[in-house]
């Protein structure tokens, strides 16, 4: 066991990662029960929107059973301690949705784009600072550029007012020291400026050894999803980070049985089924794929009868990013054609 001595914020991204795996399918009990088990466990912060943030409830992306400001009022109400969080794409998302959330009492503004588009979030970070709201950056499928690249699109981002910038493992595609080299990277240029977060997803198996190795290089932030409940393979299990980073004498400030007891009482029946490292999502880490393309790939693929691993192969070949889930159709049209 190694005492490391640091100290690090968990976010449980499960009501707003998850909500890919759920179609976008949560009632606000379900957000309720959550809340209420993750809260008490200790976690610090709970992001909740739809899988593809504020403003994604829509044809491209799947509509939302419920509105997911009625959602964040509901979890808001039931916390007692957590923060809930949002995310916004900016173009999904517009201001006023910032102002909603504001009014309904989430506290953190999340704020994702493309690794290489940081330049796009500069008025919504301002926004968010002059509601009051706590600001984080995602610089999403961070796989596909080097450190340097993302270092400088996070001082885009922290010049604009974000607090901290996530390196976001969107594919679940890195591999350890691609994760730790590239936080290390935002530290050094950040510095004192804003702090860095790390987002991981299951898609190789790596989100909790990731995780350590992104706090190991400075990240101060962490995100995660109980019981996986996330996109692709599903998002770092909080609870067996919390449990590492015990181990390891990293500070979380969360109750490890607790939160060990609420993904398996609260949140795992909150989920359609579990997230698995399958050969879709595993495909997907290996080909560098946005993990939420994974439902929407199968979908396609029972709909014109072709292999969803396949769409998947192409997808990463074509390097999609988030917002081209429409090109998967195109895949599949394509795979059929050629029979
Ligand atoms: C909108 C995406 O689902 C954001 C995210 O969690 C990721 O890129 O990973
Ligand atoms: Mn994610």
């Amino acid at each position: 066991m190694t005492h490391e001595d640091r100290h690090v914020r968990i976010t449980d991204s499960s009501l707003r990662d998850g909500s890919h795996a759920k179609r976008h399918q949560f009632t606000t009990e379900q957000v309720r029960s959550v809340v209420a088990a993750l809260d008490a466990a200790g976690v610090p912060v709970i992001e909740v929107s739809h899988g593809d943030g504020l403003g994604g409830s829509s044809f491209n992306y799947g509509f939302s059973r419920t509105p997911e400001q009625e959602l964040i009022r509901a979890a808001v109400e039931t916390a007692t301690s957590a923060r809930i969080a949002f995310l916004m794409l900016p173009g999904l998302g517009v201001r006023d949705d910032i102002r909603q959330a504001a009014d309904n009492g989430a506290r953190i503004c999340r704020i994702a784009t493309h690794c290489t588009e940081a330049d796009i979030a500069g008025q919504h970070f301002g926004l968010a600072r002059d509601l009051g709201l706590e600001t984080v950056g995602f610089l999403m499928m961070a796989h596909s550029r080097p450190p340097e690249v993302l270092a400088a699109q996070a001082r885009i981002m922290a010049d604009a007012g974000c607090e901290c910038v996530y390196v976001v493992d969107s594919a679940g595609a890195l591999v350890l020291e691609e994760a730790g080299d590239r936080v290390a990277a935002l530290v050094a240029e950040l510095g004192a400026d804003a702090q860095v977060g790390f987002h991981g997803h299951e898609n190789l198996g790596l989100g909790v050894a990731n995780s350590v190795l992104a706090v190991r290089a400075g990240a101060r932030q962490i995100d995660g999803s109980a019981r996986r409940f996330g996109a692709g393979a599903g998002n770092t299990p909080v609870e067996a980070f919390v449990a590492v980073a015990e181990r390891l004498g990293i500070r979380t400030g969360i109750d490890t049985a607790a939160v060990i007891d609420a993904a398996e009482d609260a949140v795992r029946p909150v989920m359609d089924g579990e997230c698995l490292l399958d050969r879709m999502s595993l495909t997907m880490g290996y080909a560098g794929v946005y993990s939420s393309f994974l439902k929407h790939a199968d979908q396609q693929a029972r709909r014109y009868g072709v292999s969803g691993t396949e769409i998947l192969v192409e997808a990463g070949r074509r390097n999609l990013v988030g917002g081209q889930e429409d090109q998967l159709i195109d895949i599949a049209v394509t795979l059929a054609e050629r029979g």
